[in-house]
């Protein structure tokens, strides 16, 4: 599903991811840890298109396609989900016409009609039952006034009513209180599927209880330095991240 290979990428000519290798694939759940500054946000901005982010070398395939050649838009059509460590807000734009908006313009993309009004209307409720989202929260202007939870909530359910092949999700824990933790942590085991697949940011081991991962990779330094299963997050919880500068200095030199 998605293949980075060697992925290198810059912000006003600093370089900050220094040659990424990840092969996600269907059905798969990734985590991904490291130390602040490590360039786990940048790695989620990079494979959404973000402007600031000069990819300096490497390639992307996600789907057969070269994601790097394609706007933040079409990356989306094609079925990628960033939910954002901090969610934008629109004023003046309902969440339901956004939604509506956004779930047309796929379907458009990939040569179907749009949804007729009580179509989307069912969707919207089978998805706000199975996600536990608040019914009032989806009249008001896009995240305008959301509390921080809230916002995140939010962006989850988006998630589920956009269907993607593959969702990004930056500390998408940072800011919830336990329940919903648990509610958002539920909402994406409940989506979880053979066919789509999860890159989970986080820097805490909590969430991975209640998301279980396959893999869990360590990011440091701009490069993925260690790969391991749920364990390894438990490690990294007792430990931090010090005991592994022994072993990348013994590896190579991180420049
Ligand atoms: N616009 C920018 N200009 C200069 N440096 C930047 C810019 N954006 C990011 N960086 C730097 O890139 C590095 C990686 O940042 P990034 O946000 O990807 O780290 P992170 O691993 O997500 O950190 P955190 O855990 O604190 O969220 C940091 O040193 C950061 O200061």
């Amino acid at each position: 599903m998605l293949d980075i290979k060697n992925l290198h990428a810059a912000v006003e000519g600093n370089a900050i991811l220094k040659g990424i290798n990840l092969t996600v694939k269907p059905g798969e759940v990734h985590a991904i840890m490291g130390p602040n500054g490590s360039g786990k946000s940048s790695l989620a901005s990079v494979l959404a298109g973000r402007e600031s982010y000069e990819v300096t070398d490497g390639s992307v395939d996600f789907l057969g396609k070269d994601l790097l050649d394609m706007s933040p838009e079409v990356r989306a059509r094609e079925g990628l989900f960033l939910a954002f460590q901090y969610p934008v807000e629109i004023p003046g734009v309902s969440n339901i016409n956004f939604l509506k908006t956004a779930v047309n313009e796929i379907r458009a993309y990939h040569g179907e009609p749009p949804m007729q009004a009580k179509a989307f209307l069912d969707m919207l409720k089978s998805k706000q039952k199975l996600m536990e989202f608040d019914a009032n929260l989806m009249n008001r202007s896009l995240n305008e006034g959301f509390s921080g939870g809230e916002k995140k909530r939010n962006d989850i359910f988006q998630m589920a009513m956009l269907e993607p092949k593959l969702a990004i999700m930056d500390e998408t824990d940072s800011g919830l209180d336990i329940d919903a933790l648990r509610i958002v942590s539920a909402g994406v085991n409940k989506l979880r599927s053979k066919d789509n697949a999860f890159i989970i940011i986080t820097h805490y081991q909590r969430l991975l209880e209640y998301i279980v991962p396959d893999f869990v990779h360590v990011l440091y330094n701009g490069r993925i330095v260690k790969s391991g299963t749920k364990e390894l997050a438990l490690e990294l919880e007792e430990k931090g991240y010090d005991w592994l500068k022994e072993d990348i200095r013994l590896e190579e030199p991180v420049q």
